[in-house]
């Protein structure tokens, strides 16, 4: 029963494996229930008592089968997915192959001759259900059904059943295979509803933290790590440090290129900053405009300087490259980090860089400016 388990289906695949789990809760017992129906009125526990419990058993263990082992969990692998459904569909599968063998017998046998009726309701219910509930896999249902039910439309011509009753099996087999299609192609129009829900609600995640120009993180998004990432360094005693970047001039890149190059200014600037800062644990963000942020927990005031000069210098000596060709900008850049013991609070920290940021404007762009106010 292979099947493709490339990455990209996993999520599709977890959404099949609830729904057959959903489907496999009730079933099992019917088949059971079904057996005991079939064999009371005949004389099975005279004439083939081990067979017969043989059969109840084996549909018992079909029945509890169906529940164990769990399956494995949402987000597991598709290779492990696609294991538990295939052993499932075992278990279905032999279940129905079960009970076309009851029904064999019935039509074969004279001693189970009484309970023939009873089996041959039982097979056209079960048939039913199973185009109904187990067109999650098209192959798959139509040999679960024909399992079940084609003893009847090939045995029945030989054991003196009326004509009209072969007839009116045989139009319910067309009947049966229409229903499968239909409810198959049903499952497959939800499972892609499914999938575009899915990737829309990904998409819509990714948005809603992700500043769409430069990849980064977006302001909010940023907020939520600052505080994060405080609690981190505060359980580990560590001093958290952020800067605030904003490109110098900015507004005469978009007024002597145009507003398309300066959006790619901005991008390229973000590669930068990823090249530059590198060490674990940091967060990069555009925080609006031309204006960056960078969380470098672990590190003191000065460390966390010595980190923007970097920056700095990057840009000072190698310019950022535009279609235009390269474009040597500056960037002012305030430092700020609380200290272990501090009680300040993340937005203290932001402040103290925003300032520091505008005194390093002030003092004529292009430099690093470093606020105490909370080391
Ligand atoms: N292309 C582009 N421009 C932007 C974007 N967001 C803000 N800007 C522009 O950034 C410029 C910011 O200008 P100012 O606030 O005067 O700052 P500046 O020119 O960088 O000067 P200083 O910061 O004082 O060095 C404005 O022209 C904005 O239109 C954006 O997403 N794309």
């Amino acid at each position: 029963m292979s099947e493709d388990t490339s990455p990209v289906h996993a999520p599709r695949l977890a959404r099949e494996v609830a729904d057959t789990r959903q489907r496999l809760v009730t079933g099992g017992l019917f088949y059971l229930l079904g057996w005991v129906v079939v064999a009371a009125p005949s004389d099975v526990a005279q004439s083939h008592a081990v067979a017969g419990a043989l059969v109840g058993l084996a549909f018992l263990l079909l029945a509890v089968l169906r529940f164990w082992p769990r399956p494995p969990a949402e987000d597991a692998p598709a290779d492990k997915l696609q294991a538990w459904l295939d052993t499932r569909w075992w278990v279905v599968l032999a279940t129905a192959a079960l009970w076309g063998g009851v029904l064999s017998w019935t039509l074969l046998d004279p001693h189970m001759a009484p309970g023939r009726t009873a089996a041959l309701l039982c097979t056209i219910a079960f048939a039913t259900a199973f185009a109904h509930n187990y067109s999650l896999r098209l192959g798959r249902a139509a040999l679960g059904i024909g399992l079940i039910y084609a003893p009847a439309p090939i045995l029945m011509p030989y054991t003196g059943e009326s004509l009209s009753v072969v007839v009116t099996l045989g139009v319910y087999t067309v009947y049966l295979g229409l229903v499968m299609v239909r409810s198959y192609r049903e499952y497959q129009g939800q499972l892609d509803l499914y999938d575009r829900v899915r990737s829309q609600r990904d998409e819509f995640e990714t948005l809603s933290r992700v500043d769409p120009l430069t990849g980064l993180a977006n302001r909010r998004y940023f907020s939520g790590a600052m505080d994060h990432l405080l609690a981190g360094c505060r359980m580990h005693q560590q001093p958290l440090a952020m800067l605030v970047m904003d490109l110098d001039h900015f507004k005469y890149v978009n007024d002597e290129f145009g507003h398309d190059a300066g959006d790619v200014c901005l991008a390229r600037f973000a590669d930068r900053m990823r090249e530059v800062f590198t060490a674990p644990g940091v967060h990069l963000a555009r925080l609006g405009g031309e204006e960056f942020g960078v969380l470098l927990p672990g590190l003191d005031v000065r460390a966390a300087a010595e980190a923007a000069e970097r920056m700095r210098a990057s840009l000072e000596l190698h310019p950022l490259q535009l279609r235009e060709g390269p474009l040597s900008i500056t960037v002012s850049i305030g430092v700020a980090s609380l200290a272990p013991g501090s009680s300040a609070e993340g937005t203290d920290l932001y402040r103290a860089a925003d300032r520091a940021m505008y005194q390093a404007k002030t003092d004529g762009r292009n430099r690093v400016r470093i606020d105490l106010g909370t080391a």
